[in-house]
């Protein structure tokens, strides 16, 4: 049977709960008549004070820093276990960690954080003592919190024995707080509520700041000062934006250092935890095969691209005030790339890759208009009658906005590794497709031998590899093969290296990953302050060159490849995008 890799998200709790015991996934796990339920009457029974661990039976187990690495080797030895876990990197065995998600009622803390807490409780990769804590300002029972979350959380498809208890034993760890974000005296509530939690153990805190930005400031001083561990390390998520320009950001990064070291600082970007991203690395500096050709000797273009196929839809109020520039280029595209083109880094250490990147971005040529082409999406029927609204029929978009939500951009590294080299990069909402891709196309071939099987076309013969990000993440690498028979015609074809395919795996959320490594204290997947300071020296005269011209952008229906202009500039630099090619 061809092995297979399925979506975190497909058994949801309540389908779960519900599905009859003998098919599939469900008659694998325990049978829970909603183990939610029936916790509620148990978390009432149960005063924080007693810090009650419950009756599961625990294994505390040291997972070493590259814990990260081993996930399969984990889940496979603790698969039957209803609890594992282990002391996190920079822990002391018998420690608790306390994971406070502001914002809990949020659309990130429902979509992703809830979830991924979950998972990594599931695979064992939590430390064995944990407590999960919702705060924001919405008036919640702990039984109503209990639901909110017991609605986000699916059980992995594989390895799904137990997930019942599982989850009732994840949501005994987890309670609500309701305070204000600007309240000293309510995070001085949520301090006691958390040492409740944690007893008399050493407690480490984890606060992930999964709220708008206008508030971030707040509550970093407040969290800082009233709810920090005193026995322990304490550690701040912040996501994105990280301001709007270089002046913004860095009002931003002064105001929070004034409650934060930099140490304590997590800035998350979720591309960076995305496996491919991950692997980025491991491709380059772990293969002979690629690294010499990494430069401009054998490279004629790299492309990075990003597509969706749905527009703003109810998210049009922020969109506006940043948009795709700020929203994905600036920070998922340009991490992307300096992951692709730094140096070889002197180890794997945080620092040591944070160092090369931020090199790359410094050695980058400063952003011209010339080289950038902006659209917005306008409204389009379909043949089948649906209509899809334009980017200004958002009700939340002030009317006749410019704001871009495609664009496209043509960058130089001016190094000797990649002198001339263009970089185009991509990025747009309301697309054809999903997708997010890294493809580097290659010089041809000289004095190649077989033109006269291909014709006149050179980009026929051209190699280009293909880092394919999502979906179907895969590494393919397009070649000349002859076609097999008499005679002699060439075929482009790939070898493939489709994960799907090859690992007999459940791909983790990219902030599965990532919360682990705030977990273990391991900041090689987080932005440092200068690598955010050198992209936006990068990018923010251009944004305000756009914005002062009020430059118009190019209209592009709904559901399209994006305006025409990302062909034109494109081909200004001897460029064809690959993901527009016919065999794509
Ligand atoms: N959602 C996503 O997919 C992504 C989000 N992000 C970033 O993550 C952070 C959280 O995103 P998301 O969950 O979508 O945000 P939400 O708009 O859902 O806000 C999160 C919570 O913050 C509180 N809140 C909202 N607006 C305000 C306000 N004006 N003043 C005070 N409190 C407010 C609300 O809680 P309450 O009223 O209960 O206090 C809300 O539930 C943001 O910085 C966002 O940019 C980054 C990538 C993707
Ligand atoms: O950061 C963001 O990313 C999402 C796309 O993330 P993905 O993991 O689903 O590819 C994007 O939709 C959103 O606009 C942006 O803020």
């Amino acid at each position: 049977m061809q092995p297979r890799i399925m979506d975190l998200q497909k058994v949801s709790f309540k389908s779960f709960v519900s599905e009859p015991r003998s098919s599939g996934v469900a008659s694998r796990s325990h049978s829970v008549a909603k183990p939610h339920q029936k916790l509620r009457s148990q978390f009432r029974q149960i005063s924080l004070r007693d810090n009650v661990m419950s009756k599961q039976k625990t294994r505390g187990r040291n997972y070493s820093r590259c814990n990260r690495c081993i996930p399969q080797a984990v889940s496979s030895v603790f698969q039957d276990l209803p609890v594992a876990g282990g002391t996190a990197y920079g822990a002391t065995e018998g420690s608790c960690m306390s994971f406070t998600v502001v914002g809990a009622s949020g659309d990130l803390a429902k979509k992703k954080i809830f979830p991924s807490l979950f998972a990594l409780y599931y695979e064992g990769m939590l430390p064995e003592n944990f407590n999960i804590v919702g705060y924001a300002r919405s008036k919640m029972t702990q039984d109503e919190f209990h639901d909110l979350i017991a609605s986000t959380l699916t059980c992995r498809v594989e390895n799904s024995e137990g997930c019942g208890e599982k989850m009732e034993y994840f949501l005994s760890r987890c309670l609500y707080v309701s305070g204000q974000y600007n309240e000293a005296a309510d995070f001085a509530q949520l301090d006691s509520a958390l040492s409740q939690a944690e007893g008399n153990r050493e407690a480490n805190r984890i606060f992930y700041l999964s709220i708008p930005p206008s508030i971030f400031i707040d509550v970093a001083k407040n969290a800082a000062d009233n709810a920090s561990s005193k026995t322990g390390w304490t550690r701040v998520i912040v996501e994105k934006p990280f301001g709007r320009d270089s002046q913004s950001s860095k009002a931003l990064s002064e105001a929070l250092a004034l409650s934060l070291t930099e140490e304590q600082t997590y800035r998350i970007d979720h591309y960076l935890g995305k496996e491919l991203i991950d692997n980025l690395a491991v491709l380059r500096f772990s293969n002979l095969v690629f690294e010499p050709l990494w430069n401009r000797q054998y490279i004629r273009n790299v492309q990075i691209i990003f597509s969706e196929p749905f527009g703003t839809e109810g998210r049009g109020g922020y969109f506006d005030h940043y948009n795709i520039i700020r929203d994905i280029m600036q920070n998922h595209l340009l991490q992307m790339l300096a992951l692709f083109a730094m140096e070889p880094p002197v180890s794997l250490d945080a620092e040591d890759i944070r160092n090369e990147k931020v090199k790359v971005l410094r050695s980058m040529r400063p952003l011209d208009m010339e080289n950038l082409v902006i659209g917005q999406y306008k409204g389009r029927k379909s043949t089948n009658g649906q209509d899809y609204p334009a980017y200004l029929d958002d009700p939340t978009v002030p009317e006749g906005s410019l704001c871009p939500t495609f664009a496209s951009l043509a960058m130089y590294i001016d190094n000797p590794r990649w002198d001339g080299v263009p970089f185009l990069m991509k990025a747009g909402k309301a697309l054809n497709k999903r997708c997010a891709e890294i493809r580097v196309q290659f010089r041809h071939v000289p004095g190649n031998l077989y033109k006269n099987a291909t014709g006149l076309d050179e980009n026929l013969l051209t190699n280009e590899l293909v880092i394919r990000i999502q979906p179907d993440e895969g590494i393919y690498l397009k070649i000349n093969n002859k076609v097999p028979g008499l005679g002699l015609r060439l075929d482009n074809s790939r070898l493939d290296l489709s994960y799907k395919s090859r690992y007999n795996k459940e791909l983790p959320d990219a902030y599965e990953r990532l919360i682990l490594d705030v977990v273990n204290g391991d900041k090689r997947l987080f932005i440092r302050n200068d690598e955010l300071e050198a992209a936006w020296a990068l990018f923010t005269p251009l944004l305000h060159k756009l914005e002062d011209d009020k430059i118009a952008p190019e209209l592009y229906p709904y559901g399209s490849r994006g305006p025409i202009g990302a062909h034109y500039l494109a081909s200004r630099h001897g460029v064809r995008w690959g993901d527009l090619s016919e065999d794509e």
